[in-house]
């Protein structure tokens, strides 16, 4: 559904909407201006620019399909300059605030930032004073917006400290955290490298979810679903290599397909971000339009603000344009979101029935014919 004179949302119609981001990295999302600024500060002389526009053109660059392999990879090299400059808990703070900042004044109403507190070690923090740091700044950026921003953790899935990072979002999971996930290069790390991690959360009650079926395909998505009971994937597109679509346009799903629909697993999906690690080969032909049509509990993000130069507006207006999205489409992937999202039950409630259903009534009902 479009608007009522069958017009596709705007950009800014969009902006103004009340959004849900449930996949943010802290790390894929820094200020360049702030990136250079916290290097001068800091002493980091790594930096591949130090003027703004260049050095937000650089992190994009590798971006690009055309000037990249489409590695996840080589994508996530890019992180060791936003991770450098992000080693005290100034700098930590700091990004985070402005992070909520960013996300407030692109009219998201609920996000999950997630980040690797082990990544943030090398000036001797220790990882509860990361998280205290990270919590801080969101809190202090949030501060009179409309914006709820909780943190998960992530482990880096290449390494071994997924169990303490587990114990680390349990210990501060009434304070601003909300739960758990693993990232970094997918292929050759499966998710059940990380189990006792997973199950020292579900023991605990918490929550988790898990990059899968980005780099690598079913056997992935099928661990973190059968394997590590992941609430939700992060990614999981290649969950269509279990879709067979005939050409009239059936589609019959395998066994795993099934279940992750029957069962309501969310994905946890960021087209923009699959086309420059080469996960999918166009937001086009990205998995997301058929998911979509088959009613898979989909979600929209972002992943990467900085490196796939994105915001949830621009990426929902992405799909406005590529899908001929509507309304209806925009306002049920943002419920599917907050339905999603690792809040208590009644308060992912209220922010449905408060503010996400009356903002998109409003802008819907608002929106001007164009002349
Ligand atoms: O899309 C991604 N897939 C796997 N790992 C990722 C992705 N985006 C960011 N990361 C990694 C790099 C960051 O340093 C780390 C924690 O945010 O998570
Ligand atoms: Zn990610």
């Amino acid at each position: 559904m479009t608007t009522t004179d069958g017009r596709r949302p705007t950009a800014e119609e969009i902006r103004r909407a009340p959004k849900v981001l449930l996949h943010d990295h802290l790390d894929g999302g820094p200020r360049p201006a702030t990136v250079i600024e916290l290097a001068d500060a800091y002493g980091y002389t790594g930096l591949p620019s130090t003027d703004v526009d260049k050095l937000g053109g650089w992190f994009r660059g590798p971006s690009r399909a055309s000037s990249h392999s489409g590695s996840l990879e080589r994508y996530l090299e890019t992180f060791r300059h936003t991770v450098a400059v992000m080693q005290t808990a100034d700098a930590l703070s700091r990004v985070a605030r402005e992070c909520a900042e960013d996300l407030a004044a692109d009219g998201v109403v609920y996000a999950e930032i997630r980040f690797a507190p082990e990544l943030h070690i090398e000036r001797g923090l220790s990882l509860d004073e990361i998280v205290e740091a990270v919590v801080d700044g969101l809190r202090v950026g949030a501060g009179g917006t409309g914006l709820h921003a909780r943190v998960l953790l992530t482990a880096m899935r290449h390494q071994a400290r997924s169990l303490e990072i587990a114990e680390l979002a349990i210990r501060w999971r009434d304070r601003g955290v909300v739960g758990f996930d693993i990232a970094g290069a997918e292929a050759g790390n499966p998710p059940t490298r990380h189990l006792d991690a997973f199950q020292y959360i579900q023991r605990a009650n918490g929550h988790y979810t898990i990059h899968a079926g980005e780099a690598f395909g079913l056997p992935s998505i099928w661990e973190a679903v059968q394997w590590c009971n992941a609430d939700r994937l992060g990614h999981g597109v290649r969950i269509v290599d279990d879709i067979a679509v005939d050409p009239d346009g059936k589609a019959t799903l395998g066994p795993l397909a099934n279940y992750v629909r029957d069962t309501r697993v969310p994905l946890e999906m960021c087209p923009s971000s699959n086309v420059h690690t080469g996960a999918a080969a166009s937001i086009a032909t990205h998995p997301i339009g058929l998911l979509r049509d088959l009613s898979f509990r989909v979600t929209v993000n972002t992943d990467n603000r900085l490196m796939s130069d994105v915001s949830l507006t621009s990426e929902f207006a992405t799909l406005v344009e590529t899908f001929g999205y509507g309304w209806a489409d925009i306002r049920w992937f943002t419920i599917n979101a907050m339905k999603s999202a690792f809040l208590p039950f009644d308060q992912r409630l209220d922010l449905i029935n408060k503010v996400i259903k009356p903002g998109f009534d409003a802008l819907a009902a608002n929106s001007t014919p164009r002349t």
